[in-house]
């Protein structure tokens, strides 16, 4: 074995049976290194380019001391969640990524006195494939998280269903939003969280803790958005502040001007697949009231989520299209291994892939460079469609107009506000598989159990309106 593998500090214990101990080895300081510095190269270079300068924050690699490092993990252990506790913290390359801390306003180059609110949000895949390549035909009418929810609840992932679906958030049209945002409230899962002052006030902690009470909730956030107010507590000022709060959030959503050059896209993917999901709730609404689905009113094109979709439109050929591509990338890389750096699977992130990434042709020249290519789009979508946007807002005075920070105003308040995107190192290679086998087991599960039972899916999700109908509040 390699004599620079001979340092018991890199080998840990894995597991063991009744006749083998198994113990294996960590990545080397180097390994690590580059790992990290592959993440950081990844924001700079390409989710920069696409989402724009003032959304990504792409921090750099720092060296620790060993001893901080494991002080920290003793300290910080107690406070994990119990379902993240099998991953161990890397305690033995001394690096890490060092990130600003986004639940803080980003336009302010100083400390931050002010009470700060940070609302995050992990809005997934925003379209429903337009790829030839898919095979069943309901992926062309219901959304991915929608099919997926239902394997969620059964595996006991989570415990009920989400009104949430991301092309509503993704719509541009404030009511869809309006309702996507409330319905992200009411079932927050892993896709919603509320921090004041950094601490988590609402969400999921974990799974199993989640921290989900509206009047708790408005509790906090009276002071934000009512401030010289005396608001009375209960359930009207508890829907008062709630409805602020989500008015808010779609406002600062819709707004930006910042540059990305996301739009080279669109010439590419642009607005494809349905506007609406079958599965949603709003659009099923609609339809029992027998109104047309709603246009796609279209995302201000300077604004985040805009941005973030055209990104994971990159998916062209959904996972159907896209894993013999893979096969094929494989095919190449077990004849000749010592390709897979010259083929950037694992990096360098450089202006070069990023260019690489712009070759939206989806004719396929039988060439291994094809497949490549749409191998790296995928992933890069994949990171897009797993990212979370975090918007920070902090009450500012009425007349601080000479103030070049963006400002987002609420009935009662004004507040200085920043977005950015959080979670961005590109998906692994290695994980298409895993992708390929769940995308049909999401399809399958949902054909099987809840399209087949269609009328069940009706009174589940409309439990509290028998009437099949929604109230819709003016945004
Ligand atoms: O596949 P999905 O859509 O379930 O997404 C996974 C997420 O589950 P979610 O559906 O958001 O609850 C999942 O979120 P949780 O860890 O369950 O909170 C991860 O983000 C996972 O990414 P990775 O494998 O850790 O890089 C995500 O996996 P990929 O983005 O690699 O698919
Ligand atoms: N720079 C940051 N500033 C503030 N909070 C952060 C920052 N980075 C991460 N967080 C918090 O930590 C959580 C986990 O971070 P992140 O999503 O990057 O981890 P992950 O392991 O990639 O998660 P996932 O399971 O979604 O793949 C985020 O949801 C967010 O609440």
């Amino acid at each position: 074995m390699d004599e620079g593998k001979m340092d018991e500090n890199e080998w840990g214990y894995h597991g063991e049976g009744n006749k083998s101990l198994v113990v294996a080895h960590a990545q080397t300081s180097e390994e690590i290194f580059q790992h990290l510095q592959n993440i950081v190269d990844f924001g700079k270079n390409v989710m920069k380019e696409f989402l724009g300068e003032n959304y990504v924050h792409c921090g750099e690699v720092v060296q620790l001391p060993l001893d901080f490092v494991k002080q920290l993990c003793l300290k910080i252990q107690c406070e994990r969640p119990e379902s993240r506790c099998d991953k161990d913290l890397d305690t033995l390359s001394g690096y890490a990524l060092c990130l600003p801390n986004l639940a803080r306003l980003q336009t302010y180059h100083f400390a931050e006195h002010r009470p700060i609110l940070c609302v995050e949000i992990k809005p997934k895949c925003g379209f429903i494939p337009f790829s030839s390549d898919v095979t069943h035909e309901m992926k062309h009418k219901v959304c991915r998280y929608c099919m997926h929810q239902h394997l969620k609840v059964a595996t006991g992932k989570w415990k009920q269903i989400s009104k949430y679906c991301p092309l509503d958030l993704y719509s541009g049209n404030k009511q869809r939003m309006y309702f996507a945002l409330k319905s992200l409230l009411q079932e927050a899962q892993n896709n919603l969280k509320i921090f004041k002052n950094g601490e988590l006030i609402y969400g999921c902690k974990d799974a199993r803790s989640p921290v989900a009470d509206w009047s708790e909730l408005a509790h906090h956030l009276k002071p934000f958005f009512f401030p010289s107010n005396g608001l009375a507590s209960g359930p009207h000022c508890t829907r008062a502040v709630i409805r602020e709060l989500v008015r808010v959030i779609t406002r600062v959503l819709l707004s930006g001007s910042d540059k990305g050059r996301a739009g080279t896209l669109r010439s590419g993917p642009g607005l494809r697949g349905p506007p609406v999901c079958e599965a949603s709730p709003f659009s099923r609404s609609l339809r029992c009231q027998g109104k047309n689905t709603p246009e796609r009113s279209g995302l201000p094109k300077g604004c985040l989520l805009y941005k973030t979709l055209q990104v994971q439109m990159l998916d062209l050929l959904d996972i159907e299209g896209l894993y013999p591509l893979y096969r094929r990338v494989e095919r190449y890389l077990e004849e000749f291994p010592e390709e897979r750096k010259t083929l950037q699977i694992d990096g360098p992130y450089d202006e070069a892939f990023y260019q690489r990434l712009l070759d939206l042709s989806t004719e396929d020249d039988g060439t291994v460079a094809f497949a490549l290519t749409k191998v790296q789009q995928y992933r890069v979508a994949m990171t897009a469609k797993d990212c979370s946007i975090m918007i920070a807002l902090s009450p500012c005075l009425q007349d601080a107009s000479s103030d070049q920070r963006p400002i987002v105003p609420s009935s009662r308040s004004r507040f200085a506000f920043s977005v950015s995107v959080l979670d961005l190192d590109l998906k692994p290679y290695e994980s298409i598989p895993h992708q390929y086998k769940l995308d049909g087991k999401i399809v399958n599960y949902y054909l099987k159990t809840v399209h087949a039972k269609d009328a069940t899916v009706m009174s589940a999700r409309f439990k509290e309106s028998e009437d099949c109908t929604l109230v819709l509040h003016k945004v």
